[in-house]
């Protein structure tokens, strides 16, 4: 079946999960069944997607009549054969328990049509197991997703020893349909890739507390501030539910052995009924404490490397079995647990052989399996190769970029910020490929001028990765050093001799504003909203922003702006000379275009020139008038003057070739 062919989903089970994943569907315009034992259960899944859907509209993420449309195609079942009489698509979200799940399919399976595609989101049972009590295994597979579903941009898409290459297709083009990004996970593995690298180090992490080698708050420290994960172990462990994690963790054991059995201090919170911050109390407390408390001062460098081993042998494990390549992981690991870099390329920036030094130091110690050194891990660091190839290898490839995007459109050089679903926020890395980005268009004598904008509708970039920030811990000399990087690269925007147009279209906030700031023109959509909110985090515009604003408003206004660190509509940054143009939301990306193009058939000789002039005048401008004169003398002798004067002569546009 073709995804084009799709047009009814049923959801088994209207519980977290399950009516998430049936308001994702509905949103994306699907008829939808949404299905559960009883009345109160399902009317509930069904209440909570009506909450959902005006959360949405009341946050402007999609327009009212959108969310009504989306919860009038939703319909609610409590017989299951009812439920699957017309799908296309069953995605069964029922308990995480074998049993209840063999009995769904078997309940459903011979009166749903036979062309309809089995998907279960089981977060790490046998795809296989349970596709062999249905009449149609190679129409079944695993469909992931992650919690919330509406927030969450990952779905595992797995195939099982009978799925057929066409049923992972659509499952995959579904999910694109429905907004999602997925990842192919080739073998039914159990975990799939993020369970699978999130829960033994999450056992890992109790392992170090339970044998006194390091505290809760040096462990928490040393992942969030060290790693630059989104939350510590700990942290992590009572926001999904220990009892969750150990769950997954037992299964492991059960299936693969004794390197992921559970550490008791996980087993004796679960007997204490002290889940997380469901229950009030996990490893922090919530209810009558204060919450999580992680300092940003306890990253202790042993137990990072000892995370990243464990991380590394988890990865080689799934590589070397093809469950799925590095590059998947990686894509798995960043959308579904936030990890900055992906867990293969930060094995790789540690260094695989320090990792399996790590690794064999730690089992000669204490003999534990989990310290055993997968195969391909050790021939990898013996070889002196990462999971992405020798180290020269990595660097050749430094023009794959993951966090942006070059196109090129005529002779304009479209940069697309490409993070959407963290607000195009500006990460380390992100800076780091914006500065190779604008060195190979500046370089790049096919491009004459420069577009810049955010991927998706939501956001240009809402600034700074906060995250990426805090990774940094409280090092001010790294504070330092990202201040001057990021006004070093947006600089190279400012200093480069072609025109540069900034498309913003949503939240451009903080380091977003200043990335903007360094275009020469600014053309936004209505919607969107500017400004520098740092004084709310206790920053300051660190960026650039406290110069170059100036610059653009005048300094009143730039204070203004700065220091109410408010949110300023389009019309009324224009009314303070920010923007050149504001244009309707579904404009956006046609005029920034436009004016890009038009720009880009300009003479290349005086617009550097005037760019040149302009950048000396702020500093002093009798060297700005200096500059114009010269370039004026030198424009006299140029082709492009030529062209323009014959041109206007002949009453023609001019084609100007920047000799
Ligand atoms: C030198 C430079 C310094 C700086 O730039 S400092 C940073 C200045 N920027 C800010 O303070 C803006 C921070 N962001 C926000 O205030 C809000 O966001 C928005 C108003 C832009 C949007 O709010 P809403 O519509 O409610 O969306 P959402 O759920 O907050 O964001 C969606 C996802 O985007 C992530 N995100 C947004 N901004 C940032 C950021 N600046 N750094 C890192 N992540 C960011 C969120 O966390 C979340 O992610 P998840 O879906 O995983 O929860």
């Amino acid at each position: 079946m073709d995804v084009d062919d799709i047009n009814s989903i049923t959801v088994l089970g209207a519980g977290n999960m399950g009516h998430g994943i049936a308001e994702v569907a509905a949103l994306a315009g699907y008829t939808v069944n949404l299905r559960d034992i009883n009345e109160e259960f399902v009317q509930k899944g069904y209440d909570q997607i009506e909450w959902s859907l005006n959360k949405l509209a009341e946050k402007d993420r999609i327009s009212d009549d959108d969310a009504e449309a989306a919860l009038d195609r939703v319909t609610t079942f409590v017989d299951a054969g009812e439920s699957v009489a017309d799908a296309d698509v069953v995605i069964e979200a029922v308990p995480e328990k074998m049993d209840i799940k063999k009995e769904v399919y078997e309940a459903i399976d011979e009166h749903a049509p036979e062309h309809t595609i089995f998907a279960t989101n089981t977060s790490s049972l046998s795809i296989t197991e349970l596709s062999e009590v249905t009449d149609r295994p190679k129409q079944f597979c695993g469909m992931h997703f992650f919690n919330p579903p509406v927030r969450m941009q990952l779905v595992e898409v797995i195939s099982g020893e009978h799925t057929a290459d066409e049923t992972m297709d659509t499952i995959e083009a579904l999910a694109e349909q429905m907004d999602k990004t997925p990842v192919r996970v080739r073998k039914d593995s159990p975990g799939f890739i993020v369970n699978r690298i999130l829960v033994p180090l999450m056992n890992e992490a109790a392992w170090m507390v339970q044998n006194d080698y390091a505290t809760v708050a040096e462990v928490d420290s040393t992942a969030k501030y060290g790693l630059g994960h989104p939350m510590g172990s700990f942290e992590l462990a009572d926001q999904v539910g220990i009892d969750v994690g150990v769950h997954v963790l037992e299964y492991l054991h059960e299936v693969l052995g004794d390197a992921y059995r559970p550490c008791p201090l996980l087993e004796e919170k679960v007997e204490e009924g002290e889940l997380g911050k469901k229950t009030g109390t996990g490893f922090y407390e919530y209810e009558d404490g204060d919450g999580v408390q992680i300092p940003t001062d306890e990253v202790r460098e042993d137990v990072e490397r000892r995370l990243l081993a464990l991380m590394a042998n988890e990865v080689a494990g799934l590589v070397a079995n093809d469950v799925a390549d590095p590059e998947s992981i990686d894509k798995a690991m960043k959308l579904g647990a936030g990890y900055p870099d992906g867990s293969a390329k930060a094995a790789d920036e540690a260094g695989l052989d320090t990792l399996v030094e790590t690794l064999d130091d730690l089992h000669e110690e204490t003999g534990e399996e989990r310290y055993v050194v997968v195969d391909y891990l050790r021939e990898l660091a013996e070889e002196g190769e990462g999971f992405y190839g020798a180290s020269d290898e990595q660097e050749s490839e430094e023009h794959d970029f993951e966090t942006i995007r070059i196109e090129h459109e005529g002779s304009v050089g479209h940069l697309v910020i490409n993070r959407p679903h963290q607000m195009n926020s500006i990460s380390p890395e992100l800076l780091g490929e914006l500065s190779t980005a604008i060195d190979l268009l500046a370089d790049d004598d096919e491009v004459r001028a420069i577009l810049l904008t955010g991927a998706g509708d939501r956001a240009f970039s809402a600034g700074a990765d906060v995250m990426g920030m805090a990774s940094g811990g409280s090092d001010p000399l790294r504070g330092v050093e990202l201040s001057k990087k990021g006004q070093e690269t947006f600089g190279k925007l400012v200093a480069c001799d072609k025109p540069v147009v900034a498309g913003i279209d949503g939240y451009c906030l903080g380091g977003g504003m200043e990335l903007a700031t360094c275009a020469d023109l600014r053309i936004a959509s209505e919607r969107s909203k500017l400004g520098q909110p740092e004084h709310n985090l206790g920053l300051i515009p660190g960026w650039g922003g406290t110069q170059r604003l100036a610059r653009i408003v005048g300094e009143g206004r730039a204070k203004e702006i700065i220091f109410t660190a408010e949110r300023f509509d389009a019309e009324t940054m224009e009314r303070y000379g920010f923007l050149n143009q504001v244009v309707g939301n579904d404009e956006l990306h046609e005029k920034s275009m436009e004016l890009a193009q038009s720009l880009a058939g300009g003479p290349p000789i005086a617009q550097a020139f005037t760019k040149r002039a302009m950048r000396k005048g702020w500093e002093n401008q009798e060297a700005g008038l200096e500059i114009e004169a010269q370039a004026f003398g030198h424009l006299m002798t140029t082709d492009d003057l030529n062209e323009g004067i014959m041109a206007f002569a002949s009453d023609r546009d001019p084609e100007f070739e920047g000799k």
